[in-house]
């Protein structure tokens, strides 16, 4: 294949309601491929800094546009499914196409967006 047969990427989803309610802090940020997590209760120390092979930021920046697609709101770091479609999937596709073997799944707790990731939802598949 040429390149790392493995990649990992991590993605941070917008805040569900029940999180807006109890007025949930974001404590990730990420810069590029990087991921950064900050104890809310030692604001001093710094965050925590993880290099992954894609951070996807699709938090906040966004907006929907007529057909119900959210996509980047200007000049936002906004990852969009197509974003992630175009990085992951796509290879995936390429890669089982020239019969290689080859997978693509998502790992993390209930509501934390996996299936929004691999398949999406309504306009946004
Ligand atoms: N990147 C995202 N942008 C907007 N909404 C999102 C995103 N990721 C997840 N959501 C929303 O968050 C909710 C939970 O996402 P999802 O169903 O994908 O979680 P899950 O990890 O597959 O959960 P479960 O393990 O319970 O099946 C859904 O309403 C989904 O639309």
């Amino acid at each position: 294949m040429g390149e790392e047969s493995l990649k990992v990427a991590v993605r941070v989803r917008p805040f569900n309601s029940r999180e807006k309610d109890r007025h949930a802090k974001c404590i990730i940020k990420m810069h590029d491929n990087m991921t950064m997590i900050m104890n809310p209760d030692t604001p001093n120390e710094g965050p925590k800094k993880f290099t992954f092979d894609y951070s996807y930021w699709s938090h906040d920046g966004f907006k929907e546009n007529a057909n119900g697609i959210l996509e980047k709101d200007g000049n936002t770091n906004y990852a969009s499914q197509q974003d992630v479609f175009d990085n992951l999937g796509q290879r995936v596709l390429d890669n089982a196409f020239e019969g290689y073997n080859c997978s693509l799944f998502a790992y993390g707790q209930t509501g934390s967006g996996k299936s929004y990731s691999m398949v999406g939802y309504g306009p946004n598949r």
